[in-house]
This record gives C-alpha cells, structure tokens and sequence, in this order.
C-alpha cells in the first residue's frame, strides 16, 4: 500500500473508533508514559497538542504539571522547520490550519530539542520498529534528523502495522520506542 493510502485508512479508522474504547485507550497510554517519567525522572517533554482523530493529549497536560513535568510544544516555522515553547496552563495558543493545529507563539520561552529529556513525536501510522507515517508535512522528519534527544510515540493499536506495510524512504526518520495502547491497567 502507498503511504497515503495507509495515511488515510488509518485516519478513517481512529475517527471510527468507539468513545469508550478511546477513553480506555487514553487513560492506559496516561498511565503508560507516568510510569515512564517516574521510573527515567523526567523532567522536560516535547509533546504536542492533539487535534481529532489523534491522541486527545490536552487531556494528559494537567496530570503532567501536577507531576513537575514542564511541557514544551511545537511551532511550525518557514521552510518545515519546528521550534519548541514552554507551555503552561492558561498559556495563550495560535491556531493553525484550519483550527486544527494550537501552538504557541514565537515568544514563548523556547528551547533546543536536544536539550528535552523526551520528545513525543506524533503520528499516523507506525511499525513496530518506529518508522512512521505523519500528516506528510515532513516537520519531524527534518527535526528527528538533526537531534538526540530520546523519542517516544504514543499509538493505538490500530496504528500499528507489520514491517512490509510500506517501503520506507531515505529521509524517514524513526522514534526509539512505541507506547502503544492496551485495554487492561496490566503493569509493564
Ligand atoms: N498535533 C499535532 N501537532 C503538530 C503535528 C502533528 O502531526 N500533530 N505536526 C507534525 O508534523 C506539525 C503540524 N503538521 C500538520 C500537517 C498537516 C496538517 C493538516 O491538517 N493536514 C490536512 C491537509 C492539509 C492540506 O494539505 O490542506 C489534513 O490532514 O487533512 C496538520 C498539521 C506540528 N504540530
Ligand atoms: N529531512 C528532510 N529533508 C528534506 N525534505 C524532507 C525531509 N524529510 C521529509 N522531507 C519531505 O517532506 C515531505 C513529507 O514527508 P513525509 O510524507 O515522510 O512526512 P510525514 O513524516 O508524514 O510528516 P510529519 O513528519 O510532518 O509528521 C516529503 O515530500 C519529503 O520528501
């Protein structure tokens, strides 16, 4: 399949899914990356602000502060470049794309990628080996390319397909590990 049909099919999919089931999905992948940031100690997170049919992330970033966790999200800059801007509660967002994308504005206290303990890349459709499929704007492509910072996704399963799903290109670049969804609160 080309990616733009697995984009697409994975997208209709994920618009599809039950509310319930989505909130069971959510909470677990909540629980999930708690446990991470207790166990690694982190501090500072690159995370993004999820539009629908994504992971509902705003949902996550009040259980975050509450952590200590300081949030830091991304600005499309020219050329598909992205910045990342501290982000607190109440914080004014510019909106994007046609009301889909919050992001917060060039005087936002910024910081260099690199220098996050974790970034959570967002996306499409993965392998289990982190290639990944986004909205083809190519922003963490270029960003993935450049940085060292370690990466993590959040998915559902549906998300996720097998090695031979796709044909993956010289400039995709992959996260390190999947967090991916499960239906029971079993430990890991
Ligand atoms: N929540 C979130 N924020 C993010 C990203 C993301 O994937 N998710 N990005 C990751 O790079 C960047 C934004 N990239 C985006 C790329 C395309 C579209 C979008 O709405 N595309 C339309 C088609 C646009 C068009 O061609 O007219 C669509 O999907 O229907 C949105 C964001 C930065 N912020
Ligand atoms: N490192 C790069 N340098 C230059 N162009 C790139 C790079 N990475 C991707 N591109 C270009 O960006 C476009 C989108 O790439 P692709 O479809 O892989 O995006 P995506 O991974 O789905 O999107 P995103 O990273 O924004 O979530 C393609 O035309 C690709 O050639």
């Amino acid at each position: 399949m080309t990616k733009q049909s697995i984009r697409q099919d994975t997208l209709n999919a994920l618009d599809q899914m039950p509310q319930a089931l989505r909130q069971v999905y959510e909470d677990n992948l909540l629980h999930q990356l708690l446990n991470k940031i207790q166990r690694e100690s982190i501090k500072t997170i690159g995370f993004y602000y999820g539009f629908h049919p994504e992971i509902m992330t705003p949902h996550f970033f009040d259980t975050l502060w509450q952590e200590g966790v300081q949030i830091y999200l991304p600005r499309m800059q020219p050329k598909r470049q992205l910045t990342f801007h501290r982000y607190q509660d109440q914080d004014p967002l510019d909106v994007a794309f046609k009301d889909r994308v919050y992001q917060p504005y060039n005087e936002a206290k910024s910081i260099d990628p690199s220098q996050l303990d974790l970034l959570i890349v967002p996306g499409v459709a993965f392998k289990l080996d982190g290639h990944r499929i986004g909205h083809g704007g190519g922003y963490y492509d270029r960003l993935l390319e450049k940085s060292t910072m370690p990466t993590i996704a959040l998915v559902f399963p549906q998300q996720v397909y097998k090695a031979d799903a796709w044909n993956v290109q010289a400039h995709d670049c992959a996260v390190e590990s999947l967090l991916i969804a499960r239906k029971e609160n079993e430990e890991d």
